[in-house]
């Protein structure tokens, strides 16, 4: 059982991070210390509180459990996103992604912080030799591997490499005091996983180049109009309005979901004409799916679809 578990984890890492033998080793590593979850027993363990993990809590939330939770716990620290913090939420957000059940999976830290940014402490003494040959930050790019929907539920901080993770996700959800930030400048760097990139492509050249040369952060309802989050609530209402969204997302069928999540995704990354094209073979792409066939006779018949995820 173990090593049918074992194999199944490695099997999936290939095909999430076809890189390298040493993520691999670390999957094993992983999970000859954690069990590997069937459903029920992530339900039960991560309801816990998640011994498996040291910086995160994750669990299972929503109708039938349908949205996982994934909360940034290192309070101390304003949830600044040390090395092994970044390998919690990878791991995390890995088993969420692998669990059938799941449709979407919300990512939240406290109220007073998201996350405060890469752990300055950390990297304080690093010198460029350090950064380039240990791919400083790289790892970072497992979140935007995820194939289920990630959406940010941010409250308070979220700077520097916050903003970056949050920028990561699929959509954005602010608390009514949440203040997004680049102020690396402030400390002598510049955004390192993504920061002048994504803010650029969300906001436009011009706000994301104030931000990015002064430092100052924006609060959540500059951030909803700019286009960076989609919608501002009230602190203690933040979580709970992001996993309705989640279940709302549930609803559907999650292969056609994470069609749908690829395709918007690739128009950050290409020509239009490329992206057109792209979603055009997603979209036929569909029609070899029960989904399909399902969801438009349902319509059809004036019933609600019964998707099977197939
Ligand atoms: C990807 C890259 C390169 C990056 O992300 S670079 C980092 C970008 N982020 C930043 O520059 C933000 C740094 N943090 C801050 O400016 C301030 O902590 C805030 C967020 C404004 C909050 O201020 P305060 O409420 O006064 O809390 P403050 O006392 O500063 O922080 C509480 C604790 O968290 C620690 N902390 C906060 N942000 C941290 C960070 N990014 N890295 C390491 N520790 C951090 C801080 O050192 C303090 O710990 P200690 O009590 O041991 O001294």
């Amino acid at each position: 059982m173990a090593c049918l578990a074992r194999a199944r984890l490695i099997q999936l890492t290939k095909i999430l991070h076809p890189t390298p033998w040493s993520f691999q080793k670390e999957a094993t590593r992983k999970i000859l210390c954690v069990p590997l979850f069937t459903h029920n027993k992530i339900t039960r363990n991560y309801a816990a509180s998640t011994p498996s993990y040291k910086y995160v809590l994750a669990e299972k939330r929503g109708e039938g459990g349908c949205v996982g939770l994934v909360t940034l716990n290192r309070p101390k620290a304003l949830n600044a996103l040390c090395g092994e913090l970044m390998e919690d939420l990878k791991y995390a957000l890995l088993e969420l992604d692998a669990d059938p059940n799941v449709a979407a999976i919300v990512l939240t830290g406290s109220e007073k912080a998201f996350a405060a940014g890469a752990d300055i402490k950390e990297m304080q003494h690093k010198g460029f030799v350090d950064c380039y040959a240990g791919g400083f930050l790289q790892g970072w790019d497992a979140l935007t591997r995820i194939r289920k929907p990630v959406i940010a539920a941010v409250n308070g901080y979220a700077l520097g490499g916050g903003c970056e993770v949050a920028m990561m996700c699929d959509i954005i959800l602010a608390g009514e005091k949440a203040k997004f930030g680049q102020p690396e400048i402030s400390i002598g760097t510049i955004p390192g996983a993504g920061g002048t990139q994504r803010l650029t492509k969300a906001i436009g050249k011009s706000r994301a180049m104030q931000m990015c040369i002064t430092g100052d952060p924006i609060n959540a309802q500059q951030a909803s109009e700019w286009g960076l989050v989609s919608s501002v609530h009230a602190p203690d209402q933040l979580v709970n309005e992001a996993i309705k969204l989640g279940e709302r997302i549930g609803n559907h069928s999650k292969v056609i979901v994470s069609m749908a999540k690829a395709s918007v995704n690739k128009s950050y990354e290409t020509s239009l004409a490329e992206g057109l094209q792209f979603e055009k073979n997603l979209f036929y792409g569909t029609f070899a799916t029960k989904d399909q066939t399902e969801g438009m006779t349902a319509f059809v018949e004036k019933r609600k679809p019964n998707f099977t995820d197939s």
